[in-house]
């Protein structure tokens, strides 16, 4: 008996070995140019990955691809083959040109867990429909109906400044800007007043630090798995949310839209704006609206906290940089009686040169994926890309090739001078028709930020903060390894 269930073990093993020496041969088979793959990682380096996506390794791929010159390349996440773009022109391809043949992210979610179905991991027909029904939700018109609850949320910012420029001390950057971020996205698409300034354990910013932050054994296994064998992940039902996240968040929401129905309560957020298409026959369950929201509330504080956080960063290094846009901050105050006008605030053209050059730098989603949904050749190949493969843009990396962006690592919004220019390399908010949907809104919000704090602070590095900053290779979005301290100083 014992030695049956040995032969039984050994046959499993080799067939188990066969199996992946054969799935890693895919690229060397298709002539493709590949990196060599470990089982059971592929070519990510991060085994516990803390996230959803790939981040920084994208980088590494782009550099080794790039040193052999070549413009497209085969790597391995997990077993799964997936295809790298270092050009331009096909990155334009997959995302525009031909994205009918690209039209899915592959970025995990299961029913399972509605936070995790969302505009983001939805796929094919799903997709297109939540596209369509959410893109009226992020027109000007509604962005100009949010940006006075955006604007009071910046006010709540400004004593804890005041404060740390009185006594001198270090202010985290990354952390307060995120609480500014959480209170503008709780007001404006909750209608909640999150308290992010005066409470220390308020919910919403607790959630938020949980999310991105704080990862159990138990979660790291789980992301593991939806990393690196999503077919069993999705079969087992397993959530790539953290549990306790995804139920205070579900339990937010749905104790909210009952009170809001039941009282007839309206306000001039989001989530009336989506209770509103509910209500007016399109079809929204409460698990869309949870997922939606989820995303919304994860995109809209994490990414522009991060934009506004590298922005003053570059700005206490580059002091030229930070009186010329102060300049322009201070005289469009000035001309509009000290109360900004959304037009105003948008109007402003340096800070939005300022802007585009911090996403060069630091874009907070560092690769576009797409998966191919239709066999695909590109036309200058015979490569036959099978539907189901995954395609890798890493976009951090073409924003900071030389190729591209002269002298990348120096910071200079001279470089978006010309507001009108195209640059085919330059991928902050993705490409085509499942580019950004958040975009006005993102922008709105980090400007708000930055006119009202360098309208009121000079900003200067700290010692503490050890240069160059360091991106974190575990995470799927742009994040320091380390706070960002700088000190702020009052002016009068
Ligand atoms: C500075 C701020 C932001 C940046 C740099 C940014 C960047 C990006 C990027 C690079 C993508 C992927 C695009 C692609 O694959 O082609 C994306 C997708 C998305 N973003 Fe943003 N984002 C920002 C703010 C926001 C905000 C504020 C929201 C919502 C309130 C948001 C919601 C989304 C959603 C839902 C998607 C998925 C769209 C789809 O697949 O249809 N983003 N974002």
């Amino acid at each position: 008996m014992l030695t049956e269930i040995a032969i039984l073990f050994a046959s499993v093993g080799i067939v188990a070995v066969l199996f992946v020496k054969y799935k890693y041969g895919y690229w060397k088979r298709r002539n493709v140019p590949y990196l060599e793959p470990t089982f059971p990682t592929g070519n990510n380096t991060s085994f516990f990955p803390k996230g959803i996506a790939i981040g920084k390794i994208s980088d590494y791929f782009y550099k080794e691809f790039k040193a052999r010159g070549v413009k497209r390349g085969g790597v391995f996440l997990g077993v799964d083959p997936s295809l790298v773009l270092l050009d331009p022109e096909d990155i334009r391809t997959v995302l525009v040109k031909e994205f009918n043949s690209f039209v899915d992210r592959g970025i995990y979610g299961t029913k399972a867990d509605p936070t995790t179905v969302h505009l983001v991991t939805q796929n094919g027909q799903d997709w297109k429909s939540a596209r369509v029904k959410y893109t009226s939700v992020f027109t000007s018109a509604k962005m100009k109906i949010m940006y006075d609850a955006m604007k009071k949320t910046i006010t709540y910012m400004l004593p804890l400044l005041d404060d740390s420029a009185k006594r001198n001390l270090d202010v985290d950057v990354l952390d307060t800007t995120a609480r500014f971020t959480t209170d503008s996205v709780g007001l404006t698409i909750f209608g909640v007043e999150c308290n992010s300034f005066k409470d220390p354990d308020a919910e919403f910013r607790n959630l938020g630090i949980h999310l991105l932050e704080q990862f159990s054994p138990m979660d790291r296994m789980r992301l593991f798995m939806v990393i690196y064998f999503p077919k069993l992940a999705a079969k087992l039902n397993i959530s790539n949310i953290q549990p306790e996240v995804s139920t205070k968040f579900t339990r937010l929401i749905k104790d909210t839209v009952e009170y809001r129905e039941k009282n007839n309560v309206s306000r001039k957020d989001f989530l009336d704006m989506l209770i509103q298409l509910k209500n007016s026959g399109q079809h929204i369950t409460l698990d869309e609206l949870i997922g939606q929201t989820f995303v919304f509330f994860l995109a809209g504080f994490e990414t522009s906290s991060s934009t506004t956080t590298m922005t003053l960063f570059e700005l206490a290094e580059n002091q030229d940089v930070q009186d010329r846009l102060r300049e322009e901050i201070t005289s469009t105050f000035e001309k509009n009686n000290n109360d900004l006008s959304y037009e105003a605030l948008m109007g402003m053209k340096y800070l939005g040169q300022v802007i585009d050059e911090t996403l060069r730098m630091y874009p907070p989603v560092i690769s576009l994926l797409r998966v191919c949904v239709k066999d695909f050749k590109f036309p200058d190949s015979d490569l036959l890309i099978e539907k189901g493969t995954r395609i890798i843009i890493p976009a951090l990396s073409l924003h900071r090739d030389p190729d591209h962006f002269p002298d990348p690592m120096k910071y200079c919004p001279d470089r978006f001078e010309d507001r009108n220019k195209k640059y085919p390399a330059y991928l902050p908010f993705g490409d085509g028709p499942r580019n950004c949907i958040g975009l006005r809104y993102g922008l709105m919000q980090v400007r708000v930020g930055l006119a009202n704090i360098l309208r009121n602070y000079k900003v200067l590095p700290s010692p503490s903060t050890k240069k160059p900053l360091e991106i974190d290779p575990d995470m799927f979005v742009l994040r320091p390894t380390q706070r960002v301290c700088l000190k702020f100083e009052k002016i009068n």
